[in-house]
């Protein structure tokens, strides 16, 4: 086993033996239940932490996924005389399909929308449970084989198989973070239209992300219903179930394995401790628990305790990592504004790109009207015109943002219009955007190798491609930097960097020049220059007309959402209707 992989299991381990030692020393059955349900519940808020702490997609029914996993267990044993050794796999496989089948229509929400949607899964199986009459179902005892029916006198058994399930739902969370499926769900939460632009399927994703926290919980519910002995509806589909689920990831911290552990082994105790002592004459004194304990996060530590404490105790690594890039050279350019000399071989004929007759209208706004050209292989396309005539329009429905009115959008011949961004992505589209979208937490390498999923078969591979993308655009010194701490031109870099690595056949750079100073736009240019020589197809949107003129072959001039004209940087910057369209006076005067 590798140093890495062997470093990763020594946390999980040396947590499993504390819980462990624990357990075996429990000698009181009230505590040994409690300590399997601080266990169960951060199997719980695992589940929840999969779907909603890495996506960001907060689930408020993981009760649904619950609830059904311990009726399943129940009634598959009331019923059908199935030992919950099996029942409960299967109420994994139940609260799977369950998460699949909500997924579909939910996903197709948004931020508070699939939130409430969520919430009401849970509340309306609730009312179908107890309409079925299963206000109480009982787990049957089984005197003969109780072992068989995973019934034990000793609560510590429990507790250690909670145990088990907990170190088994670590390491699927473990694996998830490590493979471009975390990745993915990462990249959702902190920027979904970029992620589709990277060529991710986020839908695809997000599905395998709800199926697989449905199966968990489902598990999880129906190893609860053996504990509990008794199942109501109000217990498993009740507002409190999802409640805690959330809470003790909310509280422990989102978007990593530690946070409901965490979370569970605080709250879990408090809350029962207080529900024990008082619940008699304060009913409901556990919601009060949760609505502390969120207010309180929200306060003090909004993305939950383990994040505080990481960069609390992380600042000084991050400060010594800092250093390190500080001293980084710049990108190694000559990034004086000149005319550049002769450059790579001319385009060649092969056209890559060709758009014909698309239109696109807002409500009375016809935004993109009846635009047609081609993109050639190997040239670099200027798109120019006034603000407001439909530039960026035009390269939302050329990567999959926008759908056409009307007209096509032929990539080698075939029409993609109307096709989303992934697949367009996967047809070798690739784009940046005018205002950037960084993953902000990831690392320039992280930020990059999403990009590169798209072609990579393998984590490898995408590593290998997103270090070579980093290295085309000179970026490599600060690869292991969070994109958060970069400068605007670093920040346009790994974005290009982003695009690079799923190996595009034609670039969309929206005003990649934007917001930067007089000797950074060299620096990018030239990179953007040397794409070219490679025999880059480049399409570019920019406004700065000087550093333009000497990067493009040809322009296409957009007025009004019509192409104006469209010729080489000679002939559009002579152009009368150009200059009074939109070069202005000025440009005369300066040329
Ligand atoms: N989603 C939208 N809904 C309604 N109107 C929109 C939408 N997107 C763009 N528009 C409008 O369509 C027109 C074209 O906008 P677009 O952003 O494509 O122009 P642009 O040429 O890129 O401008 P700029 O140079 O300022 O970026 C504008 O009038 C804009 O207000």
């Amino acid at each position: 086993m590798t140093m890495p992989v062997l470093r990763s299991l020594a946390p999980v381990l040396a947590i499993a033996a504390v819980f462990g030692l624990v357990a075996t020393l429990l000698d009181n059955s009230y505590h040994q239940l409690m300590l399997t349900l601080v266990l169960v519940w951060a199997c719980l808020g695992l589940s929840w932490n999969l779907l909603s702490g890495y996506t960001g997609l907060v689930s408020f029914g993981h009760a649904a996924f619950f609830g059904l996993g311990a009726y399943g267990t129940v009634l598959a044993h009331v019923h059908l005389g199935l030992t919950p050794w099996i029942g409960i796999p299967l109420s994994g496989v139940l609260g799977a399909a369950a998460g699949l089948l909500v997924g579909l229509p939910t996903f197709r929400l948004r931020g508070h929308y699939f939130a409430l949607a969520m919430l009401a899964y849970p509340l309306a199986l609730l009312y179908v449970f107890e309409w079925l009459g299963l206000q109480e179902v009982s787990v049957p005892m089984e005197r003969e084989a109780p072992a068989a029916y995973m019934q034990f006198r000793d609560g510590r058994v429990y507790a250690w198989l909670a145990l088990g399930l907990l170190i088994v739902i670590i390491a699927v969370t473990r694996w998830v973070e490590r493979t471009r499926f975390g990745m993915a769900l990462l990249a959702i939460k902190q920027n979904e239209a970029a992620a589709e632009a990277a060529g991710i399927d986020t839908l695809a994703w997000k599905l395998r992300a709800i199926t697989l926290s449905g199966a968990i919980a489902g598990a999880v519910g129906g190893f609860y219903a053996v504990i509990l002995l008794v199942v109501t509806p109000a217990a498993v589909f009740g507002m409190l179930v999802s409640a805690q689920a959330l809470t003790v990831a909310m509280f422990g911290g989102v978007g990593t394995v530690w946070g409901p552990i965490i979370g569970a082994t605080i709250l879990i105790p408090v809350s029962e401790t207080l529900h024990a002592e008082l619940g008699g004459m304060l009913p409901g004194i556990q919601g009060v628990v949760y609505g502390i304990a969120i207010v309180a996060v929200i306060l003090v530590a909004p993305e939950g305790i383990y994040w505080k404490l990481r960069d609390r105790f992380g600042r000084r690594a991050k400060a010594d990592a800092a250093a390190r890039t500080a001293a980084a050279p710049p990108v190694p350019v000559d990034g004086t504004v000149q005319r550049l000399p002769v450059r790579r071989p001319p385009p060649d004929t092969a056209v890559v790109l060709e758009v014909r007759g698309v239109s696109k209208s807002f409500g009375g706004l016809r935004a993109v009207r009846d635009v047609g050209f081609e993109v050639r292989r190997g040239e670099i396309l200027g798109i120019i015109g006034p603000n407001g005539a439909g530039k960026t329009t035009l390269f939302n429905l050329l990567n999959g943002f926008l759908t056409p009115d009307a007209g096509r959008v032929l990539v080698h011949g075939a029409d993609m219009a109307g096709r989303k961004p992934h697949v367009l992505c996967r047809a070798g589209i690739g784009r940046t955007f005018q205002v950037m979208r960084p993953f902000a937490r990831m690392t320039v390498a992280e930020n990059v190798v999403i990009g590169a999923y798209v072609r990579a078969a393998t984590d490898g591979e995408a590593r290998r491609l997103a270090a070579d993308a980093i290295a085309r655009v000179g970026l490599s010194d600060v690869a292991d930097r969070v994109a958060g701490g970069l400068t605007t031109k670093q920040l346009r870099l790994m974005e290009l960097a982003r695009a690079l690595a799923g190996k595009p056949e034609i670039l969309l750079l929206d005003e990649t020049l934007a917001g930067l100073g007089h000797a950074d736009v060299g620096d990018v240019i030239e990179v953007v220059r040397r794409l070219a020589d490679e025999a880059m197809t480049i399409v570019i949107i920019e406004h700065t007309m000087q550093a333009m003129v000497r990067l493009v072959d040809r322009f296409v001039v957009l007025d009004h959402g019509a192409v104006l004209t469209e010729g080489t940087p000679d002939s559009i910057t002579r152009n009368e209707r150009v200059i009074e369209a939109y070069l202005g006076k000025k440009w005369t005067a300066h040329a």
